[in-house]
């Protein structure tokens, strides 16, 4: 894919500072990802021209849009930048073609030549019976049809997408979601989307951008970025208990941070005496009354700690070394007669427990207290479930994931903004 424009440099509102450096290539759909405050919207308004960069560069086709330096600052109106809110922002006094074709009015066409340009997008998204009406007859899911049509009828460059399901009922979700999935395949710029949910990111995604924290923990492919994550927030989202370790390929085992220890499988990288992460499927573990004999080569005690009915599965929240989110069916739980606070012993084969380097990009959040395990979790295993259904490989089973890292130093100060191009907040 070919570059069409990146983002390199420090951005900031207030005292909150993200540091970036992102290449938007043409035809790709990058979902942006993190938790609430991470730098998200931070990020899409540096892009769009609302928030400037306080130091480094945004280019796209070739024209540079912001730099610091250079006292460069191209307004949003004069980028070629589509947007889609998550409360779609329509003119109210206009009706849905007029608001299609609205970038071309703003570009100085007549009013027919606009509706000409609008129309292939009202057709495209399905709003010709709505055509005529005003924003305020329209239901929210038409309402954000009629935002995507808008953007993609201005032809940008770039498309910024924040949380543009998130207003919906679930139904209209499920709908807007597949027409958008189709019409973001067949865009031919750069696409930005930021979301919460993993359903959206593994269904419309070529390419996961996770932030925590003001900077980049993780960037890859969806498979990849589920395969190895490389933080608690990622392994929560892609259904993983994760931890931090040394590895010892004597033994083949994990020494891990926060305790305990784990006969694991690595893939080709030499990895001894390194840092690395490991994951485990909570499936994979199996719950026992007694001691483990035999096979398993992975034992260790535990205590439930949280017992919830997820759909088909029950969920274990246990302490331990190391703590785990264990998946079992009804049937296992009532057959072992499973209560919070009981005593087990967990097991999982090695060849389930699968190591890879850590190379942290970041500073890492702390992991979550256990006791906020049952909560936590039970928010994140909707997002688990649909994004299992809505591609096989991913998040089948999302849990709750254990990082415990040493710290590292943190990022460098923010320098001042400079005086004219202070943040329009
Ligand atoms: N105008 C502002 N002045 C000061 N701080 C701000 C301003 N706007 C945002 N922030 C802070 O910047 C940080 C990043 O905010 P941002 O909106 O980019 O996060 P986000 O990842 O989009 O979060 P969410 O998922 O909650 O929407 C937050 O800590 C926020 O409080």
């Amino acid at each position: 894919m070919s570059e069409v424009g990146s983002l390199r440099g420090v951005a900031g509102a207030g005292s909150f500072r993200l540091e970036i450096d992102l290449t938007l290539r043409a035809g790709e759909v990058v979902a942006v990802l993190g938790p609430n405050g991470a730098g998200k919207s931070t990020l899409l308004r540096t892009l769009a021209g609302l928030n400037p960069l306080r130091s480094g560069q945004v280019r796209l086709g070739g024209t540079l849009l912001d730099d610091a330096e250079a006292d460069v600052l191209v307004p949003p109106e004069r980028r070629e930048v589509g947007l889609v809110f998550q409360s779609y922002r329509l003119f109210p006094h206009l009706s849905v073609t007029d608001n299609v074709g609205f970038s071309w009015r703003a570009r100085g066409a007549s009013k027919a030549q606009a509706r000409e340009r609008a129309a292939p997008w009202v057709r495209r998204l399905a709003l010709e019976e709505l055509a005529d009406r005003k924003p305020r007859q329209l239901s929210g899911g038409q309402s954000q049809r009629v935002a995507i049509a808008r953007a993609l009828a201005s032809e940008p460059q770039l498309l910024l997408l924040d949380e543009p399901l998130a207003a919906l009922d679930p139904r209209s979700r499920t709908e807007i979601r597949s027409s958008l999935r189709q019409h973001l395949a067949e865009f031919p710029g750069a696409v930005l989307m930021v979301t919460h949910d993993p359903v959206d990111a593994m269904v419309m995604a070529d390419r996961l951008l996770v932030i925590e924290q003001g900077r980049v923990v993780q960037d890859g492919s969806p498979v990849e970025v589920a395969r190895r994550p490389r933080t608690a927030y990622v392994a929560r989202l892609v259904g993983l208990n994760l931890y931090a370790g040394q590895h010892d390929s004597h033994t083949g085992s994990v020494a891990l941070e926060g305790g305990g220890r784990l006969v694991a499988t690595t893939e080709d990288e030499p990895l001894h005496g390194e840092h690395v992460l490991v994951t485990l499927r909570p499936a994979a573990i199996g719950v026992h009354r007694e001691r483990p004999s035999g096979s398993p080569r992975n034992s260790w005690p535990a205590r439930v700690e949280g017992l919830e009915q997820l759909g088909d599965r029950v969920r274990l929240a246990t302490s331990g070394e190391p703590p785990a989110v264990v998946d079992l069916t009804p049937d296992a739980v009532a057959e072992l007669g499973l209560q919070v606070g009981d005593s087990v012993w967990l097991a999982a084969k090695a060849t389930e427990v699968l190591a890879y380097p850590d190379t942290a990009q970041a500073d890492q959040p702390p992991p979550p207290a256990v006791s906020e395990w049952p909560a936590a979790l039970s928010r994140a295993a909707g997002h688990a479930r649909a994004a299992g259904d809505a591609r096989g490989d991913l998040g089948a089973g999302l849990t709750l994931g254990h990082v415990v890292r040493h710290p590292r130093p943190g990022p460098r100060d923010a320098p001042p903004a400079t005086g004219a191009r202070g943040a329009p907040e």
